[in-house]
């Protein structure tokens, strides 16, 4: 397991951790979700006492990385996969980290059959791809068979059949009782792969939370209706009177938040009002994501490139009922 506790880190006037706290629970993926700048890699440098923090802790299993006499045995890591010999062949590479920390040479092979790299093991990793440099991050990382694993942006530079890969990898070694630190700054690498969710933003935490539970709260309530032209200002009276937020798409089209599709159904039918279709709508991870973090100012404005909220929020042009 890996604890973050109250983490803070200035690099010069620049503030990148500020009050990071979290935890790492065995038998999950973690995914570990924010902009750019948001303290991720600081965070795990910290982990791995790359950083010293200027106050808060950081432990895995209990202790500090920097005391642990076989730290590969307790934390298996990935931050940058670009960091090896580019000469060595992979099969060296892995047997050379292997040897520095006391481990048998023969789980160098496992770790190869287990990324998948048994094939291009002689080759020099300095021609490899950035995918397969990943796989052979993902392989040292789990030369000493560790209860944690924490693996920045892995996803990166991986194809489709890679990610994949990695998204099964993933399940897998959190399946086997691991805990799993996964870092992205796309919440869609995450579908189906992380179980819970930390979002970090300007240096702290700003959800740590299950992502059924992240879906759930994004998507409830949130209800198309189509009727006719009509019945419109009907329906989106009795739906305004009920607390519902109620937005005009289109002449016969209604988003509807605030009020669960069987609450909508049931208020429609017993006013009277006709209506054609009924949809709920289910968040992407994505959706939820930007649902949660919508009224974070401050982090926003960080996003590179935000897209339009999913969610109906009124807008001045838009026939809003309230
Ligand atoms: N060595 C450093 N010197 C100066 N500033 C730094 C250093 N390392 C990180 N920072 C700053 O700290 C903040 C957090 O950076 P960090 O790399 O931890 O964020 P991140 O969430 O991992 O972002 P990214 O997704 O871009 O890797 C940023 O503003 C960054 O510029």
């Amino acid at each position: 397991m890996i604890v973050v506790n109250g983490l803070r880190k200035r690099f010069g006037s620049q503030t990148a951790l500020d009050g990071m706290t979290f935890s790492v629970e065995p038998g999950q993926v973690t995914g570990f979700v924010g902009p750019n700048g948001a303290g991720k890699s600081t965070t795990m440098r910290v982990i791995l006492g790359l950083d010293a923090p200027d106050a808060g802790t950081a432990l895995v299993g209990g202790r500090p990385y920097r005391s642990l006499s076989r730290p590969l045995c307790h934390l298996g890591s990935l931050l940058d996969a670009g960091a090896l010999q580019p000469g060595r062949t992979a099969r060296n590479h892995l047997l050379w980290l292997a040897h520095s920390q006391g481990l048998p040479g023969r789980r160098v092979d496992e770790v190869l059959e287990r990324a998948g790299l048994q094939g291009v093991a002689r080759r020099a990793a300095g021609g490899f791809s950035l995918g397969m440099r990943q796989r052979l991050g993902i392989a040292a990382a789990l030369l000493g068979d560790p209860p944690a694993l924490m693996l920045d942006e892995p996803f990166n530079g991986m194809d489709p059949e890679g990610i994949i890969w990695m998204r099964r990898h993933l399940r897998g070694l959190a399946a086997e009782g691991r805990a799993v630190l996964v870092s992205s700054h796309l919440m869609s690498e995450l579908q189906d792969t992380a179980d819970h969710v930390v979002i970090a933003g300007r240096g702290r935490v700003i959800a740590d939370t299950n992502i059924a539970a992240l879906l759930e709260s994004a998507g409830a309530g949130r209800v198309t209706l189509r009727t006719d032209a009509a019945s419109i200002d009907a329906a989106a009276g009795v739906l305004t009177a009920a607390g519902a937020v109620v937005t005009r798409a289109d002449a016969r089209t209604l988003a509807i938040t605030g009020l669960a599709a069987e609450a909508v159904v049931s208020l429609l039918t017993s006013r009277g009002v006709p209506f054609a279709e009924i949809s709920s709508h289910r968040a992407t991870l994505e959706e939820a994501y930007l649902e949660l973090t919508r009224d974070a100012v401050e982090f926003r404005a960080m996003s590179p490139s935000p897209s339009p909220s999913p969610s109906p929020s009124p807008s001045p042009s838009s026939e809003v009922t309230r």
